[in-house]
């Protein structure tokens, strides 16, 4: 028996805790000061519910962030000095240089390991072993329906009202995407740091107001030769922004604490 902890309790983790195997039990959710009752009325006494590391009682043998870039930041650190190895989905949160260099100093301090997962795409493995040998172009491109994209920085960019057909609303760096939209680049970032870093590589995001699918697609050229993976995602019932494979990539990790041979 593994005992986990999330960071968050929203779409994603609720997804992953409807999912876990009996194996591998929900411990503690580190929630925010303002869900926190809410949280607790739903989940039930059984799963201690805190809103700050320091509160921890029983510790965990993992910890998966799930609570977006300003959570990630504001308990990594903690949640490594007591040791916790960390699965991190909000991976756009490494576009802050200073913190991304704190967060492997304190790991390497406490030696514990942090897992970046690969979240909404597939095909994170190939990229890094590809980089090892030298990558000369890598392209994300992010296409998601108008809804995904509201109540971000692309509000600034797209006319909603008369959208009719896709328009590409953002190209530029990995870190530009990331920064702008928090909550929808996490995966431009992944791609970036498996492979050429987040100021080469390139990212577009795309509005289509026809599509009902989060579509991924990934282009690397290098010493290897080339790969194209195209991904069509089903958005979580609860949040289209978040696809569902990014919720079975963070059980993926829980499963794995309790595996002797991973794949
Ligand atoms: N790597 C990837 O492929 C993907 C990563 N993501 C990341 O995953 C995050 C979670 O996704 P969803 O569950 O769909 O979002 P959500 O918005 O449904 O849930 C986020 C939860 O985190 C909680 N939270 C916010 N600040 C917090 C804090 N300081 N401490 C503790 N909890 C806090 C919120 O109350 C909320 O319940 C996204 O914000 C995004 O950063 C999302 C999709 C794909
Ligand atoms: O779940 C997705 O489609 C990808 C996403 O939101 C992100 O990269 O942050």
């Amino acid at each position: 028996m593994k005992n986990v902890m999330f960071v968050g309790y929203g779409s994603m983790a609720r997804k992953v805790h409807e999912m876990l195997p009996k194996n591998i039990v929900l411990s503690t959710v580190l929630a925010s000061p303002r869900s926190a009752e809410r949280i607790k009325a739903e989940i039930g006494e059984s799963i201690d519910v805190i809103t700050s590391v320091d509160d921890l009682v029983k510790i965990p043998d993992l910890a998966v962030e799930m609570s977006g870039q300003n959570g990630l930041k504001e308990h990594a650190i903690k949640i490594l000095e007591k040791g916790i190895p960390l699965g991190i989905v909000s991976v756009g949160a490494f576009t802050d240089e200073n913190f991304a260099v704190s967060l492997a100093d304190v790991a390497e301090v406490q030696g514990v390991k942090i897992y970046i997962l690969a979240g909404a795409v597939a095909g994170i493995d190939g990229i890094n072993a590809a980089s090892l040998a030298g990558l000369s172009d890598v392209v994300y491109q992010g296409r998601k329906h108008p809804s995904s994209w509201k109540g971000s920085h692309a509000d600034q960019l797209i006319d909603y009202d008369n959208l009719v057909e896709p328009i590409v609303f953002f190209t530029g760096t990995a870190r530009e995407a990331a920064a702008l939209f928090p909550d929808n680049s996490n995966v431009a970032a992944t791609i970036a740091l498996a492979g050429v870093g987040l100021d080469d590589t390139t990212v577009e995001l795309i509005a289509d107001p026809t599509l009902e699918h989060n579509i991924h697609h990934i282009m690397a050229e290098g010493v290897f030769g080339k790969l194209e993976i195209s991904m069509t995602g089903l958005p979580l019932a609860e949040n289209p922004k978040t696809s569902s494979l990014a919720a079975f990539s963070a059980l993926r990790l829980c499963c794995q604490i309790d595996q002797v041979i991973q794949i």
